[in-house]
Order: structure tokens, then sequence, then C-alpha cells
């Protein structure tokens, strides 16, 4: 989707087959990927600018916000979003060739705890008494059983990690919902879209709002108000823990605007005029991944 003459550095949550690997193809092409264990080292590699982008998951329909993401993104990171990308997911239980016959006796299955969730009520009525062991990505649990042919564990990922990793997929589409669908975010030091030319129509912008510290009753009513009356139209809000003592919360709001338009420089004028923090994520354009691993 980006310029074909120009190939930027882009960090993902790796190892390769991963969602995002993909999600970061679909956007990048497969030039310039630098594969990252975990989401944190995404962000410290595009905040300490060793490559242009970082490629993170950040939202899940099933199961809500990645907390880490949330955490690095959120909690005092200089970052802002310059696209997304929604994809649809597909999860399903892989195991090593070696242990095809295994399937009823696994010693535990692996995956990221989004994936391992997504499909919970499957592994609960298969595999009640399996333990279920976290890693950092989907792709790190089949890498895992690929390279360990003699453990009988499984891993929940997708069909491209059972062909990158050669292993049988015992059970195709094992997640509880059928409309299973992840949003990624593209990170970068620089404020703006990816691609430049973006037209604002459909654009989005993200907002962080912490209300003032003598929080008023009816304070949240006032902050909606804010974007009610000039017609803009919130996609998200999320109360997420400031971290500072129970029951502080600040609030990510989504809205479904360019930031330059006069009614969002009109409604941040009006949320400071309430004492509000307001930190801007930037505005940016959603991409859609045709469904395919
Ligand atoms: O683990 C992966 O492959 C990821 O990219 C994170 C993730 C996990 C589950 C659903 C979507 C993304």
């Amino acid at each position: 989707m980006t310029d074909s003459n120009y190939s930027p550095t882009v960090a993902y949550l790796g190892p390769e087959a991963s969602f995002t690997h993909v999600a970061a193809t679909q956007l990048f092409g497969n030039t310039g990927l630098v594969s990252q264990p975990t989401i944190p080292d995404c962000i410290e590699a595009v905040t300490a600018g060793h490559v242009a982008y970082a490629i993170v998951p950040l939202e899940n329909a099933l199961e809500g916000s990645v907390p880490m993401t949330i955490d690095y993104l959120f909690h005092g990171s200089e970052l802002f979003i310059n696209a997304e990308i929604s994809t649809p997911i597909e999860q399903h239980l892989l195991v090593n060739e070696k242990q095809r016959e295994a399937l009823d006796n696994l010693d535990s299955v692996q995956s990221h705890p989004h994936a391992l969730a997504q499909c919970h009520k499957y592994l609960q009525y298969h595999y009640r008494r399996t333990p279920l062991i976290q890693t950092t990505s989907t792709a790190a649990a089949a890498k895992y059983i690929s390279e360990n042919p003699d453990l009988r564990v499984a891993a929940i990922g997708n069909r491209l990690a059972a062909e990158k990793y050669g292993l049988h997929i015992a059970e195709e589409n094992i997640h509880d919902f059928h409309f299973n669908h992840t949003r990624f975010v593209v990170l970068s030091l620089r404020k703006g879209y990816l691609e430049e030319e973006s037209h604002s129509e459909n654009s989005k912008t993200t907002f962080m709002v912490k209300l003032p510290e003598d929080d008023r009753s009816g304070m949240l009513h006032q902050i909606l108000s804010v974007f009610a009356w000039r017609k803009l139209n919130l996609s998200k809000i999320e109360s997420r823990p400031l971290k500072t003592g129970l029951g502080n919360y600040f609030f990510i709001i989504d809205v479904l605007e360019n930031e330059d338009h006069p009614m969002m420089m009109g409604a941040i004028e009006e949320l400071a005029s309430l004492n509000c923090s307001v930190r801007s994520f930037g505005s940016y354009c959603t991409y859609e991944q045709k469904p395919s691993r």
C-alpha cells in the first residue's frame, strides 16, 4: 500500500507468520520487516529510531484491548498512530506431524493469551484438563512446537504458521465466535498519515483524555457533549486505569474525523477549558485486510 520505491523498516510482533506479520505484509510488503519477540520490543525499536515504524495489535473484537500495547503506548510513549489495519482472525489447532496421534493426550496447548481466550470454549470442551501456556505470539508457539517435535504440545495459530513451520492442522477454525477481527496500529515518532496523500473522508483520530484532578460529578457527560453537539462521531470510548490509585482512570477516545477539522479543533479547546488533559495520537486511515489466513 505504500510507495513501491520506498520501503521503510518496520518492527512487528513476530516471529514470521504471526497475525501481526500478516498485517504488516499487507501494509508494507515483504521488505524492511524486522521481527521482534514482544510488543514492548516493537515499541522500543521505533522509539529509539532503530526502525521507522512499529506495528502491534491494539484491540480484538472478542477480547477487547491488548493490555501490553495499551500500557506501552498510552503510559509515557512519544509515539503517534499513522494507520490501522483491521484483519479477520481464524484460529486453528496445530501439532507437529510427529504428534498427530497424541491429540487426546496433550501435555499443554500454547499460544498468545488473546488466541487462548478466543478459543476458550473449544479448549474448555476438548482440553479441560490440559494446561494452557501463554506465549508472546501465536507464531512463537507454532515455531516452538516445530522445533520440539518430541513434545506432546499443540499450538493455536493461523494457516500461514502451519505452512511456514510445517505443522499439521488438527482442527480448523476453533475460535468461539465467528466475528473475530483484530485492529493493528502502525506507530512512529512522526505525527501524520502513513500515506501522505491519504484523504480525510476515512479518518479517525485517537485521544487520551485525563479528567481534572478535582473530578466533578457529570464530568464524563460533559466530555461526551463536547463531541455530541458538534456531531463528531465516536467509534470507541474506553476507560483504563491510570495506575495512580484505585478508581483513577483515563479515557481512550476514537473520533471519526480528522484532527484538523474546525469542529475537532473546537472540541480540543473545549476539553482544555474543562481542565482535561488531552493527548492526541494523530489522525490516520483504516485499512481492511482481505480474509485469507
Ligand atoms: O500472536 C500473534 O500472532 C499476534 O500477532 C497477536 C495476536 C494474537 C491473537 C489474535 C490477533 C493477534
